[in-house]
């Protein structure tokens, strides 16, 4: 079931893996039957398998286009499991534009679609659909947490974590089933059944503090997101230029200046954040100033942490409507008037720069503390999340239907099982990787 016809996977593939040119090299990768064949034509002859050579790379009109390195990689022992081959060119536009034009012109052989390879991968059984998302994460991290992150979903540590739990409700059903089987007879022994339960609602909570790491994953896959709110002129866009240095927000002594929610990234000892400024928060009948709080106040429900400013002397708002997670009360402008401890869990001045290493501190301690209790085995996507609630679900009902019918507890432990497949791809997903695979670049 693919939405785009084009797609054949008899074709042997082509792109540039590598980045954006001029650079330095230009790294084509070609993937498919005729990957060797045509490698062969081009540079001649081929090297041994897995060993790079200095070729000459030729048009079949014999016109040089470089000089390159050549690697092959006979399947299944490749990327995608297929006979596959890279040519290492210099990587200017017109030496990869005419490669690449030579490689069209070979029969069967066509551009590769956003992540091809990587599909062809997935579909030869090289990696399964977790470790396919965390390539795609790996290539889009930019902290150092987002790479960790993702090498730990690429590792397959995750998708084993699944597959033993979905062969433990499989197990679990099986022995079920054998109880049903022999119903009639007399001599069933009941024990078999209870520690299945047993072992099933261990399942159930690791399951549950499994789902628990889910929005620190996210955190750290998208980034947490810390929003500056508070009245007009508290300094709010003072703050986030100071923080972003540089004048990402126009700042003026008029109240109401910021409308627009800003943002900038940061990145906070590895992890990334996301840092938004809003509009300042009062009573007012102007138009554009009422659309811009409505904003402000959406963006502070969907925070992580809420930065509440207020000038020195005046009260930090605590509660913001649709939030339950954390509120730093930020007294501001200390450079004017007197710290104070009582009222402020920190005082800054965005002028002199005071109190703002302890905000990012602040910030480092937050996303520690949230740290504390996890590896780094978490689900990251909410696809994942998903199909974990739907299995956690699935698995509650099994559980705790205790005067169901054996033959319905099982159905759940069934369900259970299946959505957990889905995750890593082991069963039924056909449906789910057109939408997966959009996300990725081409060459990949
Ligand atoms: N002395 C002093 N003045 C500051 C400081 N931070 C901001 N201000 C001044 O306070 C005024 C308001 O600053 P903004 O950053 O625009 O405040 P805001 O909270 O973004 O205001 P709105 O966007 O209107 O809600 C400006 O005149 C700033 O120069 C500070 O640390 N010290
Ligand atoms: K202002
Ligand atoms: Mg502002």
């Amino acid at each position: 079931m693919r939405i785009n016809p084009m797609q054949d996977f008899n074709d042997t593939i082509f792109a540039l893996s590598s980045g954006s040119l001029p650079a330095g090299l230009g790294v084509v990768r070609i993937s498919g039957s005729v990957a060797l064949a045509v490698t062969r034509v081009l540079a001649g002859s081929l090297p041994e398998p897995r060993q790079a050579a200095l070729k000459t790379i030729r048009t079949r009109n014999g016109l040089v286009i470089d000089r390159g390195l050549v690697l092959i990689f006979p399947g299944p022992a490749s990327f995608t499991g297929e006979d596959s081959a890279e040519i290492h060119v210099h990587g200017g536009k017109a030496v990869v534009a005419t490669l690449l034009e030579e490689l069209a012109g070979f029969k069967g052989c066509r551009l590769a679609e956003h992540g091809e390879f990587s599909r062809r991968a997935l579909e030869n059984g090289k990696m399964d659909l977790v470790e396919v998302e965390g390539l795609a994460d790996l290539i889009a991290a930019e902290t150092e947490m987002q790479r960790r992150l993702a090498v730990e979903h690429t590792a397959g540590g995750l998708s084993k974590l699944y597959e033993d739990w979905a062969d433990r409700l499989t197990r679990a059903r099986a022995l079920i089933e054998a109880e049903l089987d022999f119903a009639d007879e007399d001599d069933v022994p009941g024990s078999v059944s209870d520690l299945v339960w047993a072992d099933m609602a261990e399942l159930q909570s690791e399951l549950s503090g499994h789902l628990a790491g889910a929005d620190f994953g996210e955190i750290i896959r998208d980034g947490l997101k810390v929003v500056i709110a508070g009245p007009p002129n508290a300094g709010k866009s003072s703050l986030m230029n100071a923080l972003a240095r540089r004048e990402v927000a126009i700042v003026t002594e008029i109240a109401g200046t910021t409308r627009d929610v800003l943002h900038i990234d940061l990145d906070i000892e590895g992890y990334a954040a996301r840092l938004y400024d809003t509009a300042g928060l009062r009573d007012t009948e102007e138009v554009i100033e009422r659309e811009g709080i409505k904003r402000a106040l959406k963006t502070a429900a969907e925070a992580d942490i809420i930065l509440s400013l207020a000038e020195i002397g005046t009260a930090a708002q605590t509660d913001f409507p649709g939030f339950g997670g954390k509120v730093f009360r930020i007294g501001t402008k200390s450079d004017i008037h007197p710290a104070d401890a009582n009222n402020y869990d920190l005082c800054i001045s965005s002028d002199t720069g005071v109190g703002l290493a302890e905000l990012h501190q602040l910030l480092v301690n937050d996303l520690q503390t949230r740290s504390a209790a996890f590896s780094l085995a978490l689900p990251s996507r909410l696809r994942h999340r998903m199909l974990l609630m739907e299995s956690l679900d699935a698995l509650t009902q099994a559980v705790s239907s205790v005067s169901a019918g054996l033959d319905i507890r099982a159905e759940f432990l069934r369900r259970a099982a299946h959505s957990l497949g889905r995750i890593t791809g082991r069963v039924d997903v056909e449906d789910l990787l057109d939408v997966i695979f959009s996300e990725f670049c081409i060459g990949k």
